[in-house]
């Protein structure tokens, strides 16, 4: 018999989350139906998403929510035999049951590259890059790209991806360490904005003659800020709004309206399941790139499944440089 432990949602968060809203769980699991497949999560991701989506997707007394990379441990489907590897959306638990619906294998997965990558550059933060940049940005050869949060999952493929496409790149992060990790990735330009005297004097530093496309995963004051360095015609991707996740009451403007005329900007937010239907073909760029060196990857590992509540409220914090792994 084997014994799961999982984090669940004591109490919905109020503020910034708070380790005694979280509580482990251990349950045995039953034993496996033909079809079944037990699973023992190897890494596991922390998600900014997972502080908003709380709220709206999860009640009380749930396991939080959440993806991992996992192994197959005992198999009653042929589909998935012991050893096999795959990404699940399973929660924060270290094992699993499933009839092996909703599962992405991992078959042909290179040596040399981690698995864990399968929940960033080569998994939803990846893709989240890719898509944003590519059907919102619409990024074209010598546009000048801004990106916040540019050292976290989302941001730092941003940037890599907006410079393999001929791009200028512009990244902002909240420590000198994220700076300096930021230009070792090749960004063009790069400033702290935690630091920084006046944010639109660093954004006319970084760029005098403005910004072409905008990767916003921030939101908040600063995305206020950026509107009004956009160029004519300028294009907006609202990825994210994490200043704003932990909030308990709404920030409030200034509004978008005037520089949106005057400027004529294109502003649109999304969501990246939107082209699950190219999920595949996108991943295998992204693998290609990594595996080319075009696109270098860096994770923020957290060893021990018990420290995922603290994982992942540094994340919150921007303790993170690349992306937030749980390594069980
Ligand atoms: N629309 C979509 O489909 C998706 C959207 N997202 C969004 O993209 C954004 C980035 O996600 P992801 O790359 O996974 O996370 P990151 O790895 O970038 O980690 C989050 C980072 O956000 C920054 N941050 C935290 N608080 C604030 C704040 N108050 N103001 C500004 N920055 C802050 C921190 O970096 P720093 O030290 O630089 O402040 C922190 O490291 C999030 O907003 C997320 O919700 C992600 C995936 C899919
Ligand atoms: C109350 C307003 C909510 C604002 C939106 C908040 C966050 C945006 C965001 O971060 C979106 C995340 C999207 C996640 C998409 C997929 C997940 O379900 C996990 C998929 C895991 C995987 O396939 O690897």
């Amino acid at each position: 018999m084997v014994r799961a432990k999982s984090w669940t949602l004591k109490k919905h968060f109020e503020g910034f989350p708070k380790t005694s809203d979280l509580e482990l769980k251990e349950v045995e699991l039953p034993k496996l139906k033909d079809g079944d497949v037990l699973f023992e999560s190897v890494f596991l991701s922390v998600d900014p998403y997972m502080r908003p989506y709380s709220r709206i997707y999860m009640k009380e007394g749930d396991i939080m929510i959440g993806s991992q990379v996992a192994r197959v441990v005992e198999s009653k489907n042929p589909t998935y035999p012991v050893g096999t590897y795959v990404v699940a959306n399973s929660g924060w638990t270290t094992h699993f049951i499933s009839d092996g619906k909703d599962l992405r294998l991992l078959p042909s997965w290179p040596e040399n590259i981690p698995r864990s990558l399968a929940l960033g550059t080569i998994g939803m933060p990846g893709l989240t890059a890719y898509f944003g940049l590519f059907e919102i940005c619409k990024i074209r050869a010598g546009d000048t790209v801004l990106v916040t949060a540019a050292a976290g999952a989302v941001g730092s493929v941003v940037g890599q991806i907006a410079k393999i496409g001929g791009c200028k790149v512009v990244g902002c992060a909240g420590s000198d360490k994220k700076v300096a990790y930021l230009k070792q990735i090749g960004f063009d330009e790069a400033f702290n904005y935690k630091t920084v005297g006046s944010l639109e004097e660093a954004l006319k530093k970084a760029s005098p003659d403005g910004y072409d496309c905008y990767f916003d995963n921030v939101g908040g004051e600063f995305s206020s800020i950026v509107l009004n360095q956009m160029k004519k015609f300028g294009r907006i991707a609202v990825c994210g709004a994490i200043s704003g996740y932990n909030d308990t009451v709404p920030q409030k403007g200034p509004y978008v309206q005037i520089p949106m005329i005057f400027k004529e900007l294109y502003m649109e937010g999304f969501i990246v399941s939107r082209w699950n239907d190219r999920r595949e073909e996108a991943l295998k760029i992204l693998l290609r790139w990594v595996v080319e060196g075009k696109i270098k990857c860096e994770e923020h590992v957290t060893e021990g499944f018990e420290k995922m509540p603290a994982a992942f409220m540094g994340l919150l914090k921007g303790e993170n440089l690349g992306k937030a792994i749980i390594k069980v």
